[in-house]
């Protein structure tokens, strides 16, 4: 087994400052990370130097909410593709919705994805399962037979419950099992038809707007069945200020909810939409400039737990629809970190630390999973960044199937150039996959 030393990292102390540090990974495994050089391995057969040459070397970005597309819909992303873009935008872990086709409603399905994940062999792909049969909300799945065969999480992702029973009935069948119910929040009754937010945009362009209401009237649900229950309940994608005021509220008096927010609600709002371009549509859709603010604060404060990309290719002829018939969705892999980086690290607003905090250790403590540190002992899953170079995103030279992103042309800092994962280079930027 080779032994590989990244020499010369900038890594995240504990107290969130930065050091200077050399890791030493081998049998897939972080042995050591230390300050003198002087006792490292020196470069021989069985030992490859990298020098990291001062850039940031973080754990592995773990995103608990994309859409790998396979089995069903191979012509927009595949488990493979999914998974190379995934490791090229610095993810080591990434758990993959239930909206495929068929639906991961069955131990078969669950299976397929893990095997096809395996033959990939990039990321770590954890499968979430259906809490509805076709996601139709009509009847459940078989929670025992699903967590049997591997699935962490049950969710109707791509909609929302409509039913509070078989919201209620799902979440004590989770419990009983330990598994966490996560939760796509739309009310039908309150969107019907609709593509982007209520708002200026919306206004100006004569569309039917999409409430805060229909997301904030199924969070507020399902809290209360979440006190009334004790599952672990986890809000996918918040986007609206009422979302993240009922979410820190029941935290604050002890209720088991947890949150994430997908970069684009950070960035962007309705104002931001330049016309009726499709590769600005997205569920739930950008919100006005008051609840970007408001999720901000959320993520800040710790009521929004972890950022995740809801990465969501789509074919160009799909996209092509235009604003109202096209599907919901962007992919996100591969702009997440530069992104946040560019907009909010390098402009002073958040310290470095917490970005990373909220894609890493955060979303690992939240469900449990053994990454998402840089520490001897730990599986080397990393990701090695470099902060000063400036790249424009150009959809053209992703790794994903699907070019559809609202971040074209944008100017970034931030980009990762290595991922590893349990101590295999999964990707660099000098030599690719
Ligand atoms: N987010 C999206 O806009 N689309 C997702 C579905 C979902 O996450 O609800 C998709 O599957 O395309
Ligand atoms: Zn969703
Ligand atoms: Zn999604």
């Amino acid at each position: 087994m080779q032994m590989q030393v990244i020499r010369n990292a900038k890594v995240i102390n504990e107290q969130g400052q930065l050091e200077d540090k050399h890791i030493v990974i081998a049998d897939g495994l972080i042995q050591s990370v230390v300050s003198e050089a002087g006792a490292l391995p020196e470069a021989g057969e069985n030992v490859r130097i990298i020098d990291a040459e001062g850039k940031l070397v973080t754990p592995g970005f773990i995103d608990m909410h994309v859409h790998l597309r396979e089995p069903g819909y191979e012509h927009k992303e595949t488990i493979e593709s999914g998974s190379r873009s995934a490791v090229k935008g610095g993810f080591t872990t990434i758990a993959c919705m239930p909206n495929t086709r068929p639906v991961t409603d069955s131990p078969e399905t669950v299976k397929l994805i893990l095997d096809k994940a395996s033959e990939a062999n990039l990321a770590k792909v954890l499968p979430y399962a259906a809490i509805t049969r076709n996601e139709l909300g009509r009847e459940l799945t078989d929670f025992e037979a699903l967590k049997a065969a591997g699935a962490i999480g049950f969710t109707d992702d791509g909609v929302g419950v409509q039913n509070a029973q078989m919201m209620k009935d799902a979440m004590k069948k989770a419990k009983a099992l330990g598994m966490p119910v996560i939760a796509h929040c739309e009310d039908d009754s309150l969107v019907k038809g609709a593509c982007v937010t209520e708002g200026k945009f919306a206004q100006q362009h004569g569309l039917k707007g999409i409430p805060n209401e229909s997301e904030a009237i199924h969070v507020g649900r399902d809290i209360l069945l979440t006190e009334a229950t004790g599952v672990h309940y986890h809000v996918c994608h918040v986007s609206t200020e009422q979302s993240v005021r009922l979410i820190r509220q029941a935290k604050a008096i002890g209720i088991s909810v947890t949150a994430e927010v997908c970069p684009h609600h950070l960035v962007l709002s309705d104002e931001d939409i330049p016309g009726l371009d499709a590769n600005w549509k997205m569920n739930p859709p950008l919100r006005t400039p008051r609840d970007v603010e408001a999720c901000i604060e959320g993520l800040l404060d710790g009521t929004l737990d972890m950022i995740v990309t809801d990465h969501a290719p789509h074919s160009a002829e799909e996209k092509a629809k235009g604003m109202e018939l096209a599907p919901f969705g962007i992919v996100g892999f591969e702009t997440a970190f530069p992104l946040l980086y560019t907009k909010f690290v390098a402009t002073g607003k958040w310290d470095l630390a917490l970005l990373v905090k909220r894609m890493t250790s955060d979303p690992a403590r939240v469900f449990g999973l053994a990454t998402g540190v840089l520490e001897a002992g730990a599986a080397a899953d990393l990701t090695m960044i470099d902060l000063e170079a400036e790249k424009e995103v150009n959809p053209e030279e992703f790794a994903t199937k699907g070019r559809n992103t609202p971040f074209t042309g944008w100017k970034l800092k931030g980009w990762p150039v290595m991922t590893w994962v349990d101590g295999d280079m999964k990707w660099s930027e000098q030599n690719g996959f």
